[in-house]
């Protein structure tokens, strides 16, 4: 006979193929089916392939800019729903949070200490434990902490002053500064990273941060989560190198006992949890002890770069905006003296905050937030499926014309009372909103205006011939990339 002789596994694999791609196709037509917009999926990948090469930032004003503010995307064959539209976003965020509590599940954090992490907790257990940690970051507990900032942010004049006339990258002092706090409020440690950088926490945390980002696991489960699991399962993949989590969880669980044996007066986080552990003793359910290890590293996580990225943007524009540096030294001058700033003194300094605000706006650490669609509901004539994931494209928010004019430019002054008070309250969230917002906004403007006065104080910041403009930053995470800047000693500038 002279027909094709086919191995049967060969006759198996197209059959298998066959079926996979009538099966991602139909999954793939339910934004047609809903009516709405969006770039055609390609068959298994979706518009991963855009998304990727692109990245969120450039992506997604692309996306906004072709199909509007309300667009379809796949992600394999997950179906994500771009809304830039800020009445759709308010009922999203807050009228029907109950549709929307979770985040995406990457899968990311199967393992312990990770696993109970705040970020990643769904429904009542999130509720729970966002209930009990909120209280450690009310004003009376932060306002304990303002000498642990003011001791890290001293460290970090020093370091910068040790070499001042000479280019330095802000980003690395930023960071050294925020992995500093982190370490004192979140796990009680005394560290001095700029200093002594073999140190095994910096050493760590460094190595959890790298790996998270460039570990390809990170992208696949972003993309195929279905991929992902399974070569999670097969090959016991990890975000997180053993060694490094078991570092985190062997300091954590030394610092908690520390604790209860004695607490030295010390306010940091672990202190607090343990002591709504205690306090909650009797009246229902207490935080366990897994759940309070996990806190701890999650408050590193989260408060780590995001922190550094807003300190390093916000030095990179004042130096090129010099008559704001002063504008902001009068203030601290008026309000603060020559003192070490605390809780109260710097909730005074309103222009600084003004400061802040616009660099979040114009480089949000987080570039996106999402939820996961818990049950459908149609809001606004957008009907949305459960298991459908809604991106929330930050970034580009804060650069829509119809809410900031001329969104390019530097402006703290659109966030003056009069100025707020004329935008939609959701145009700006760089800390997210509604119900699951950062629940450490307060202390992260409070560790910025920390570092701010401090270095203000002693330097004038200025661009150099080493300096990137515009400022170069991470595609896919927002981060800035290396900033040099020429941190002046006031006063031989002043000279
Ligand atoms: C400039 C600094 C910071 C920025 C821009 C920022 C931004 C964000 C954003 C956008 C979210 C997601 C909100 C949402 O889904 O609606 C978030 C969540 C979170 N942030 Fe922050 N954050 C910052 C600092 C911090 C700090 C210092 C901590 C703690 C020490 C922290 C702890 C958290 C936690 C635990 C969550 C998850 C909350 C939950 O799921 O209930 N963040 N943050």
């Amino acid at each position: 006979m002279g027909g094709l002789d086919l191995p049967w596994w060969l006759i198996l694999l197209g059959l298998f193929l066959c079926l996979l791609y009538f099966h991602t196709s139909r999954k793939q037509g339910l934004f047609r089916s809903l009516g709405i917009p969006g770039p055609k999926p390609y068959p298994f990948v979706g518009n991963t392939i855009g998304l990727l090469r692109l990245g969120p930032e450039k992506a997604f004003p692309q996306l906004i800019k072709e199909f509007g503010k309300v667009v379809g995307v796949f992600t394999g064959t997950t179906p994500n729903i771009l809304i830039a539209d800020l009445d759709i976003l308010k009922e999203i965020q807050v009228k029907e949070f109950h549709c929307f509590q979770s985040r995406k599940n990457l899968g990311l954090s199967p393992e312990r200490p990770m696993n109970k992490m705040l970020n990643v907790l769904e429904g009542e257990a999130w509720r729970h434990v966002r209930n009990q940690c909120t209280p450690a970051f009310s004003g009376s507990k932060l306002r304990l902490m303002s000498s642990q900032m003011n001791r890290c942010a001293e460290l970090l004049v020093s370091n910068i002053e040790a070499k001042s006339e000479h280019a330095v990258d802000i980003l690395q002092h930023m960071g050294a500064f925020s992995m500093d706090v982190i370490a004192s409020v979140a796990f009680g440690l005394d560290v001095d990273s700029q200093k002594d950088p073999n140190d095994p926490f910096l050493h760590h945390a460094r190595k959890s941060f790298k790996s998270n980002m460039k570990n390809p696991l990170t992208l696949l489960m972003l993309f195929a989560p279905p991929v992902g699991r399974l070569f999670q399962r097969l090959f016991g993949l990890r975000i997180l190198p053993e060694d490094t989590c078991q570092f985190f969880m062997d300091i954590l669980e030394q610092a908690l006992d520390a604790r209860r044996r004695e607490s030295k007066g010390r306010v940091d986080f672990l202190q607090l949890m343990l002591k709504a552990q205690e306090e909650e003793e009797g009246s229902g359910r207490r935080l366990t002890h897994d759940e309070v290890l996990s806190q701890g590293f999650v408050f590193f996580f989260a408060g780590y770069s995001t922190i550094s990225s807003g300190l390093t943007n916000t030095a990179y524009l004042l130096a090129l905006h010099p008559e704001i540096q002063e504008r902001i030294l009068d203030e601290i001058n008026a309000e603060v003296g020559s003192g070490d700033p605390d809780y109260d003194s710097v909730h005074r300094l309103q222009y600084l905050e003004c400061v802040l605000n616009e660099s979040l706006r114009l480089y949000s650490p987080a570039i996106r937030v999402n939820r996961t669609c818990n049950q459908d509901v149609t809001i606004r004539g957008v009907h949305f499926t459960q298991g459908m994931v809604v991106l929330i494209p930050t970034q580009a928010i804060h650069m829509d014309p119809e809410q900031w004019p001329d969104p390019e430019r530097f402006d703290p002054d659109r966030f003056t009372a009069e100025n707020k008070a004329e935008r939609h309250q959701l145009a700006w969230q760089p800390f997210g909103f509604g119900p699951r917002h950062c629940i450490g906004i307060r202390l992260a403007q409070m560790e910025m205006k920390v570092a701010l006065v401090h270095l203000l104080r002693k330097f004038r910041i200025e661009v150099c011939d080493k300096t990137n403009i515009p400022l170069k930053r991470d595609k896919m995470g927002g981060q800035p990339k290396e900033v040099f800047l020429l941190m002046r000693k006031r006063e031989d500038a002043e000279m």
